[in-house]
């Protein structure tokens, strides 16, 4: 391991300042900084939240079997998704409405995902419109895309994302309505109401022309008649991806048929993802559908996967079981609300730095050599 690794490993020791290391110790730092409401919309999941659990401990029950003497001095974990190489095999999923976490939300995010070159995924409800985000920070960024009731609004977007530099589109299709989340009917919280995430829509034109009046209770009730989509289907997929010349993979697949049936539609990618635990509870975890979907696509997509990943370890058993890279959730939320952009930067580079160590520590030293470590269930 070179000596830049362990300084990083090292960064909290005598420094003056501690920054939480583990997962347990952000939550905990996030809801002292938080308002009530906004820390359980992001902490919570849906129903009894078998779900939100299940994800983490489905981790657990895998077990890595490494090997040994195996010289892992040159390691390399860069990927290649869609023609481009990324340093690490790891991205931010895609999380709305982030003003409720820091003030400066999606901008502050993409600043520290570009230090490293770690692709941002920027939600349809970002607090900040794709084009300000675009223009503060210049490392690689997707479009998730919501879609809308009224479709030319979907377009409208999709149009402004490829305009404003983003490299691929990423269709959500597990969130047709909102889950059945207790906490936030508790808290009588919805961010969503509160406008922290109407950017991208006061800033489209075709959706802001299909409003009768353009104020601010206009638009927040606008996003809400939009965002339900229960009417979405596969014609609509074959739509999208007439209409854009971007790689669009769909978010939210969980079952092996629908994998196949996304090929089929000529989907560039798939993101294996129950949504963290936050819409259907009762769901398979992602990681345990991680293989099946995989064997199902049979190398002809590239297949991604979040829900649950905490560690480089999970990184890394999310990599020996087929995923092509990881995206992470709520770890970098509750990065940003402890310490803005600096917080997310220290998160990042925990993850780099975690799973470079479990990598090396499991005997390998290329992610393309990750699929034959040995994973079993214990
Ligand atoms: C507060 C919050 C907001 C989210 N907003 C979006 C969103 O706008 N679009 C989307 O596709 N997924 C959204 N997600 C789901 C994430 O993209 C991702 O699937 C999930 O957080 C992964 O699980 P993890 O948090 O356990 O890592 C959101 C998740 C959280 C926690
Ligand atoms: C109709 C779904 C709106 C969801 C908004 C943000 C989100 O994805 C979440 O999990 O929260």
């Amino acid at each position: 391991m070179s000596t830049a690794n362990v300084d990083a490993i090292l960064q909290n020791i005598g420094s003056e300042e501690y920054f939480p290391i583990s997962y347990e110790e952000l939550e905990q730092g996030a809801k002292q900084k938080m308002s009530a409401g906004a820390f359980g919309y992001v902490r919570s999941g849906a129903g009894g939240e078998e779900t939100l659990r299940k994800n983490e401990d489905s981790f657990k029950k895998l077990s890595i079997v490494p090997r040994v003497l195996s010289d892992v001095a040159g390691l390399d974990t860069s990927i290649n998704l869609f023609g481009r190489i990324y340093p690490h095999p790891l991205l931010l999923a895609p999380v709305g409405m982030l003003k409720m976490a820091d003030e400066q939300a999606d901008l502050a995010v993409a600043k520290a995902a570009a230090e490293h070159q770690i692709p941002v995924v920027l939600s349809t409800v970002a607090s900040y419109s794709m084009e300000e985000v675009a223009a503060a920070a210049k490392g690689p960024k997707w479009f998730q895309l919501y879609w809308s009731n009224n479709e030319e609004v979907s377009f409208s977007m999709v149009k402004r994302a490829e305009e404003a530099g983003y490299e691929a589109i990423v269709l959500t299709v597990d969130t047709v309505m909102m889950g059945w989340r207790q906490e936030d009917m508790r808290n009588r919280f919805s961010p969503l109401k509160l406008g922290y995430g109407k950017a991208n829509y006061e800033t489209d034109p075709v959706f802001l022309n299909s409003l009768g009046s353009q104020d601010s209770d206009s638009i927040i009730q606008g996003i809400l008649d939009n965002i339900h989509h229960p009417g979405l289907n596969w014609k609509h997929v074959a739509e999208l991806k007439k209409r854009t010349s971007l790689p669009l993979l769909l978010k939210g697949i969980l079952h092996p048929e629908d994998a196949k049936l996304a090929v089929a539609n000529g989907i560039d990618g798939l993101i294996v993802s129950n949504h963290g635990g936050r819409q259907l509870d009762g769901v398979i975890s992602a990681i345990d559908a991680l293989p099946h979907v995989v064997e199902s696509v049979n190398g002809s997509v590239p297949v991604l996967i979040d829900s649950g990943i905490r560690r480089g370890s999970d990184v890394v058993k999310a990599l020996a079981l087929g995923a092509a890279a990881v995206l992470i959730g709520r770890p970098f939320v509750y990065g940003l609300a402890v310490g803005g952009q600096n917080g997310v930067e220290k998160v990042l580079e925990n993850f780099i730095q975690e799973t470079k160590v479990s990598i090396s520590l499991s005997g390998v030293s290329s992610i393309k050599d990750l699929p034959s470590l040995k994973i079993v269930r214990a």
